[in-house]
């Protein structure tokens, strides 16, 4: 049983924390949170063994019985999953080092301060093969983009890659951010910081990104245009998204207008937080002209990197392939599944799948 650590417990961390305790092959040796607030007092109740990153007193007049520190929990930890805020994790870096203990780090982090980035379609094979002991998850929209383009590129090849992200301004618990009124080229700059991310992790593939953030907090709205290396209708290219188990076609005849139906979707399956692990990509806005092929989809910023990091874990020390670790990911956390109860679970990942599945 592998023991993992999750150092930051916010959006990222504590669904991490979650999805870690759910695996057959993993425990959560413990959390480690910086403010004791709500969400320190929710770890402390699911039964986490809660660390404080600095000054312990302030939990002690929180009610919250404290483990240990930041290093107390990387010792007790044979992998730790940094989910800090963006920035921080670079900073942790030494900490896990000092105890020889490999550690995954966020979309936030600068790639080449990690060093190692991943997404489970993309490249989970190529970590797993390499001895890089500090990998970081490629953010929400590079997983959602990343997912999409592996299996189109093994299909059809990429010739290139437009998409135009529409960004929502910020999480649903984050009061403090915007825009409340405006719709923002974000960056102003072309291209954004997307498409040289998807590179991180799919360095052969032509893409260019445009971000505009929008007074939105449910899920990312992602409009791509790509470029095949020959001609597709589009009935093919459903077929191909559709084999894929982190991808949730959404069917013509559900009526989801827009991540708000998304979000109730999930919630009426009774997903954990009204997660949605899976791109979501409209059946019928799948369209082809010649090679070049539209779609839209949206990503859930909050959860779509939950997977990717537990078997970014299985990559990182090696005792999983792709196909076997994305399957029992899939199956612990319930991806691909909407129809709750129920002995349907998606298990299929295209290349990342296998074959007796
Ligand atoms: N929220 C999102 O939509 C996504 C975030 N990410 C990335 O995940 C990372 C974490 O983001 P969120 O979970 O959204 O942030 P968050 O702000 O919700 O959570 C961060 C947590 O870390 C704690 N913390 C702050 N300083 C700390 C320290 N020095 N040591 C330990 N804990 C500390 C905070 O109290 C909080 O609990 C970032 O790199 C972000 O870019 C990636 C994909 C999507
Ligand atoms: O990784 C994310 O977005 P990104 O892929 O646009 O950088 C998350 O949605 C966090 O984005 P934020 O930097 O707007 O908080």
């Amino acid at each position: 049983m592998l023991r993992v650590g999750v150092n930051g417990y916010g959006t990222i961390g504590k669904r991490v924390a979650d999805a870690l305790a759910a695996q057959p092959d993993m425990k959560v040796a413990g959390v480690a949170k910086r403010t004791p607030n709500f969400e320190a007092t929710a770890a402390h109740r699911a039964g986490y063994a809660v660390h404080a990153v600095g000054d312990a007193a302030p939990f002690a007049e929180a009610d919250i019985p404290v483990a240990g520190d930041l290093d107390d929990l990387v010792a007790v930890s044979d992998v730790v999953v940094d989910c800090t805020p963006a920035g921080v994790g670079a900073r942790n870096r030494e900490v896990y080092e000092a105890h020889d203990t490999p550690a995954l780090y966020q979309g936030g982090e600068d790639a080449e301060a990690v060093g190692a980035s991943f997404n489970a379609r993309a490249n989970y094979d190529e970590i797993a093969r390499g001895d890089a002991e500090h990998v970081r998850v490629v953010s929400c929209n590079t997983t959602g983009l990343s997912r999409v383009l592996t299996p189109l590129a093994e299909a059809y090849g990429v010739e290139k890659t437009r998409a135009t992200l529409v960004r929502r301004g910020g999480d649903p618990g984050q009061s403090d951010r915007g825009p409340i009124n405006d719709i923002l080229p974000d960056p102003v700059t072309v291209p954004s910081h997307h498409g040289p991310d998807v590179n991180t992790v799919l360095p052969d593939l032509d893409i260019d990104t445009m971000g505009v953030t929008v007074p939105a907090t449910l899920m990312h709205l992602h409009s791509v245009n790509v470029t095949l290396e020959s001609d597709v209708d589009a009935e093919a290219i459903r077929e191909t998204l559709a084999d894929e188990s982190r991808i949730f076609m959404v069917p013509e005849h559900a009526r989801v207008a827009g991540p708000g139906h998304l979000k109730e979707l999930a919630k009426d399956a009774g997903r954990p937080r009204g997660d949605l692990w899976e791109n979501c990509v409209w059946e019928e806005s799948i369209a082809t002209e010649g090679r070049d092929l539209y779609f839209f989809q949206a990503i859930h910023q909050e959860s779509d990197v939950v997977p990717e990091n537990v078997d970014a874990i299985r990559a990182l020390v090696g005792d999983a392939d792709a196909a076997e670790s994305v399957v029992r990911t899939n199956r612990a956390l319930g991806v691909g599944r909407f129809d709750a109860p129920t002995d349907r679970v998606a298990t299929t990942g295209g290349a990342a799948a296998s074959a007796d599945d």
